[in-house]
């Protein structure tokens, strides 16, 4: 039924028309679209649906050089062939540099076996590192590949292709760690080796399968944290990761990313444990308990310290999943806000996002903030609101979380220009009207 039909004033048909039509127009940009969708699919009916929705292709083998001419590639890419000829046909040309000298080493760290360590102060945005993968292969991968299996599958295509590498580029890969059981194949050795070492890669031209994890000389060397201080993010067209500072580091610390995904409440140790075969200790698994008592104590005062600590993690699992569900609940919380409809005050939904960036705080989880940020700075534009708009994107342009590459220099360009003039960002007055005599008046 159109509003008209259903009896309200022609002003307010007329708002409504032009607000709805303009709301379901506008994009909102990096970072809120396209709503990401970033895990890989786990349960199997989706991943099936993935494949037959993508026509279940076969899986090739590109071997990356920077060009046509070039003898020497730098990596082996087990692809789907919804994909093989959508990148580098020309070759990959060489990517942007990284930082020199590098501000990590790579060190062995107790209890971790091997890990990136900063050997200097490192700013929240900062780009650490960027590196090409030696091997890359699908997240997911069909169970009708192979009669043994996908895992037999996977062994025998890295067995097949690992002799066209660089050798350089084999024997890094040979150094890097393995923390699946050895059977005694090469091919086994290799698959495990990408399995312990894959970083999800999301290649953007796939509408079905996207996921992929990518091995790396060093990245790969970076331990797991539950709040992590690092992230990633890949270049499609120069085929290379770049690794960012969540917020500061300092000297001497361990360079951290999250191996699953962050908002997973504690039964992420389950699926570290099963994948990668160590137990996680970090603050968020482990709250601090009450210091050792320097003489023995009575047993009330123990169980009292274990109840304190099994409610740090509750609590530390509340805080995970009201991320997710905030997560889930932003671009719907979104869509009400610029209707017309809206009836809450402006708080709730500042509030919504400002909550958030507490909570994800909390819980050292920085990668996530980037939506909610955005979300914030948008709800200002909203509301005609200059200073808050310039003040949550000049936030969001500190934080330097762009797309690496190409797509990054147009994200972050875009941002740029909208807080200059933030009259031109997408979302500018959504949710004010004139009041008849050229003056902007809100809604709420
Ligand atoms: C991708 S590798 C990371 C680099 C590895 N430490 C090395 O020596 O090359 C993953 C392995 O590192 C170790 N690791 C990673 N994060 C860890 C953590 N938070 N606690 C203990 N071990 C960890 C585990 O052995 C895991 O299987």
């Amino acid at each position: 039924m159109s509003a008209h039909a259903a009896g309200l004033p022609s002003a307010a048909t007329s708002y409504m028309r032009t607000q709805s039509t303009d709301v379901k127009a506008a994009s909102l940009g990096w970072p809120l679209d396209p709503d990401p969708e970033s895990t890989p699919p786990t349960a199997e009916q989706d991943i099936l649906a993935a494949f037959t929705n993508a026509r279940s292709p076969g899986i090739t083998t590109r071997v990356c050089r920077e060009s046509f001419q070039s003898s020497h590639a730098f990596c082996i890419w087990l692809c789907y062939s919804d994909l093989s000829n959508e990148y580098g046909l020309g070759g990959w040309g060489p990517p942007p540099l990284s930082p020199s000298p590098p501000p990590y080493s790579i060190q062995p760290v107790s209890g971790y076996g091997l890990g990136m360590v900063a050997n200097r102060p490192i700013k929240t945005g900062e780009t650490i590192l960027i590196e090409r993968p030696i091997a890359v292969h699908p997240s997911i991968i069909s169970t009708e590949d192979h009669s043994k299996g996908p895992l037999r599958a996977m062994e025998d295509k890295y067995e097949a292709a690992f002799p066209t590498l660089g050798e350089k580029e084999k024997s890094v890969y040979m150094e890097l760690w393995n923390c699946k059981p050895l059977t005694g194949t090469l091919g086994n050795k290799f698959n495990g080796i990408a399995r312990t070492n894959g970083i999800h890669i999301r290649f953007m031209r796939s509408r079905f399968l996207p996921h992929y994890a990518g091995v790396f000389p060093s990245i790969s060397r970076c331990n797991h944290s539950c709040g992590p201080n690092a992230d990633s993010s890949f270049d499609e067209d120069t085929m290379s990761m770049r690794l960012f500072a969540l917020r500061p580091i300092a000297a001497g610390e361990q360079v951290t990313i999250c191996y699953v995904a962050t908002f997973l409440t504690t039964s992420r140790q389950k699926e570290l444990k099963e994948k990668y075969l160590f137990t996680c200790e970090c603050k968020h698994c482990k709250p601090t308990v009450a210091s050792s008592p320097s003489r023995p104590l009575k047993d009330r005062y123990w169980t009292s310290s274990v109840v304190r600590t099994l409610s740090n993690i509750s609590a530390s699992d509340q805080r995970r999943i009201q991320v997710g569900l905030r997560m889930k609940y932003a671009r719907e919380m979104w869509t009400e806000w610029i209707s017309p409809s809206w009836k809450e005050k402006n708080e709730v939904f500042f509030g919504f996002h400002e909550d958030a960036l507490v909570v994800l705080a909390q819980e050292g989880l920085e990668n996530k903030r980037i939506d909610h940020i955005a979300y914030l700075a948008h709800g200002c534009a909203t509301l005609g609101d200059v200073g808050g708009f310039q003040r949550w994107g000049n936030v969001l342009i500190s934080l330097s979380a762009w797309t690496h590459g190409k797509e990054g220099i147009l994200q972050m360009k875009t941002w740029q220009d909208w807080v200059r003039e933030p009259t031109t960002s997408p979302a500018w007055g959504l949710r004010v009207r004139s009041n008849g005599k050229g003056k902007q008046k809100s809604l709420v």
